[in-house]
């Protein structure tokens, strides 16, 4: 409970170690050697073929399963000539810097380059630019004669960038309003309160959650709540009683936000040329709500709120007020998206992308912190049931569009899914099904 953010972070100046994104002190270069590795593996192929010859044979075998490194010696490239080149390219580095100049180039198609190391970490730049792609769509003007414009509308930014935003959509805004201030004063209640619903169970089936996370071995700055809302009976006598309203709430929440969410998945349906209802009952059979809490950073530039990712749900639907947080990757760079009171941001999400035959995007996005204020996210993710079969919808393949994705069962992808979030490697799991 201690390890929540919410917990120890309104009184601290720096940012611990632990939450210092992605690139912690144990892989820091420099300072940290630890000791070497014993001469041992060191091979002499001058000895293959002499009476040695098993044995070295046997010990390369043996480093290359092991370390998948061994170094060598007596190996036939001439000292001489090994000299030579290094001393080249130690000449080369020592050149003046205007006869190093017409070879140092940032373009990596270049057969030859000289170049430097970019610092890789994926900062929480809080001061990214804002994306100005992403459209706001007014839900209330599909009644009229704009409506097949607003699929337009919906298909272009689902196609570029997997992300758009409506408003008027038919949630009120007081309902809007009553589940966000419903869990901030969740998070604000007193730890003893918070404390029995606290778990580090990552394998609680859907039922609710309390934590605080990390994403590939970094602290994330945020604690969380998650839990199924539809099929809703199975669950709901697994949320908080505390605060008072917190079931009836979050209910009329689930019931509002699914509509919303069926009647986007249907502008889909016809933006895409498939048949309405395409994504009714297993494809979208599951919902859940994710609430984030990140609280004020005291160094936003070292942490991050949640890191980059796709969703692996169908489609996602996030609240957020008016705290700045989420940023898109576009372009090779990560941009603000805009927080607009009251509208959802909608992302496409990996199977809507798979089911679409790569006609959309999934989204990539994260979130950042700030230095002053807490934000507080509402995130619905519409999912299909654990047995469905995901596949590229049959009328979006033809000899001229071939099938892009395997077909797969949805449980398997979200397990590979969340075990690839602690991948230091960066694996992308929408990747691994691609033909
Ligand atoms: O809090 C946010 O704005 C983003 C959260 C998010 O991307 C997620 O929970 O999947
Ligand atoms: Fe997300």
């Amino acid at each position: 409970m201690s390890i929540l953010v919410s917990s120890w972070s309104n009184n601290i100046q720096s940012v611990p170690e632990n939450y210092c994104m992605f690139f912690p002190e144990k892989i820091r270069p420099g300072g940290h050697y630890s000791s070497c590795m014993q001469q041992h593996s060191n091979i002499d192929p001058a000895q293959v073929g002499g009476h040695d010859h098993d044995e070295i044979i046997h010990r390369i075998r043996k480093a290359s399963k092991d370390f998948g490194l061994f170094q060598v010696i007596n190996h036939g490239v001439s000292e001489e000539l090994m000299d030579d080149t290094m001393s080249l390219f130690k000449e080369f580095f020592d050149m003046h810097v205007e006869d190093k100049a017409a070879y140092y180039s940032e373009d990596l198609t270049k057969s030859y380059r000289l170049y430097t190391g970019e610092d890789k970490r994926p900062r929480g730049d809080v001061a990214a630019p804002v994306c100005k792609d992403i459209p706001v769509i007014d839900l209330s003007r599909l009644a009229g004669l704009d409506r097949v414009e607003i699929i337009q509308l919906i298909m272009k930014a689902n196609m570029d960038l997997g992300m758009f935003q409506v408003i008027n959509h038919g949630v009120s805004e007081e309902l809007m309003d009553e589940t966000m201030n419903l869990f901030k004063e969740f998070f604000n209640m007193p730890a003893e309160d918070k404390a029995m619903y606290y778990s580090e169970d990552g394998t609680s089936k859907g039922n609710f959650r309390f934590y605080t996370s990390s994403m590939k071995g970094v602290n994330t700055w945020k604690d969380s709540v998650r839990h199924i809302c539809e099929p809703l009976e199975d669950n709901i006598q697994s949320w908080p009683e505390k605060p008072a309203r917190y079931r009836e709430v979050v209910r009329a929440y689930s019931v509002e936000v699914r509509k919303l969410s069926l009647r986007i998945l249907d502008l889909i349906c016809e933006g895409l040329g498939i048949q309405l209802g395409y994504f009714g009952d297993g494809l979208s059979q599951l919902q859940e709500l994710l609430v984030h809490n990140y609280p004020p950073c005291p160094e936003p530039g070292l942490v991050l709120g949640v890191g980059g990712h796709t969703d692996p749900s169908l489609l996602t639907l996030l609240q957020q007020q008016d705290v700045y947080g989420l940023q898109i990757f576009k372009g090779g760079q990560w941009l603000g998206v805009e927080p607009i009171p009251h509208a959802f941001v909608i992302n496409i999400s990996d199977q809507l992308e798979v089911i679409s035959n790569g006609k959309l995007k999934s989204a990539r996005h994260r979130a950042v912190t700030n230095a002053d204020v807490a934000r507080t996210s509402l995130v619905t993710f519409i999912s299909p049931s654990l047995e469905s079969i995901i596949e590229p919808a049959k009328a979006l393949v033809s000899a001229s569009e071939p099938q892009l994705f395997k077909s797969f069962r949805f449980k398997e992808y979200r397990d590979i899914y969340i075990a690839n979030l602690q991948d230091p490697n960066d694996a992308t799991t929408l990747d691994a099904y691609k033909l």
